[in-house]
């Protein structure tokens, strides 16, 4: 039977990426969505404000949302210090089975938890299953229609303290109106947009950066 995107995505980054070394798998997964297939990835450029923001927070503990293939997980795994608690949420499979090997292959499994499941059933076990207090940087790449409501259950679980950083990416596509309009509107979070494009192409997208004021 066919392969899909993702089993492709990681065939190319066996045989183009050298094993332990993240930059190389980042590289073989942006030129294979440049010059093989488009795939979701946040991408080299949003990727670079990404761990801009990552580098700026040098957080402690850090959750992803949407794991898909692992490109951002081995981009924001790379930049932690020794002792970090990032743990990464993957609805799907399939995408949770490509991912830890992407992981792996770029020689940062040590680094991070790859967690199967739904955001709105895992982010109430944080702390419980992970022994997580707060998270000091959280970026939102998972379905659109769940980055307001995840939000909101970071509120009532207590999952945030004075100075959380949350990082959304597409806002603008394929868009998080409603995200967009709580965390600009709130007054609990000081909100910046950075300007960007679709991974991949020249479509008009960007990023959200909301830290939590307590
Ligand atoms: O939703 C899509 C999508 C919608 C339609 C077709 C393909 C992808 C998407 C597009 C770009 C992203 O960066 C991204 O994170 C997602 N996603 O699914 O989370
Ligand atoms: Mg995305």
């Amino acid at each position: 039977t066919r392969s899909t995107r993702p089993q492709r995505m990681l065939k190319a980054v066996q045989k183009n990426a050298t094993k332990g070394n993240p930059e190389s798998v980042i590289s073989a997964i942006d030129y294979f969505c440049k010059h093989s297939e488009w795939a979701m990835n946040v991408g080299d450029e949003k990727g670079s404000i990404l761990d801009s923001v990552v580098t700026e927070v040098n957080p402690s503990t850090v959750l992803e949302l949407g794991t898909y293939c692992g490109y951002s997980t081995v981009r924001i795994a790379r930049l932690l210090s020794p002792g970090t608690k990032f743990i990464t949420l993957e609805f799907n499979p399939a995408n949770v089975t490509v991912a830890r090997q992407i992981i792996a292959h770029a020689g940062l499994q040590d680094k991070v938890t790859v967690v199967e499941g739904s955001s709105g059933d895992l982010i109430p076990q944080m702390k419980e299953r992970f022994g997580i207090t707060t998270f000091d940087f959280i970026f939102l790449d998972h379905w659109k229609d769940r980055y307001l409501p995840d939000i909101k259950l970071f509120e009532e679980c207590g999952l945030l303290r004075k100075g959380s950083v949350l990082l959304a990416d597409n806002v603008i596509c394929p868009g998080a109106p409603e995200y967009l309009e709580y965390v600009r509107n709130s007054p609990r979070y000081e909100s910046r947009y950075y300007p960007a494009h679709l991974e991949y192409t020249t479509l008009e997208d960007g990023m959200e950066k909301s830290v939590f004021l307590g």
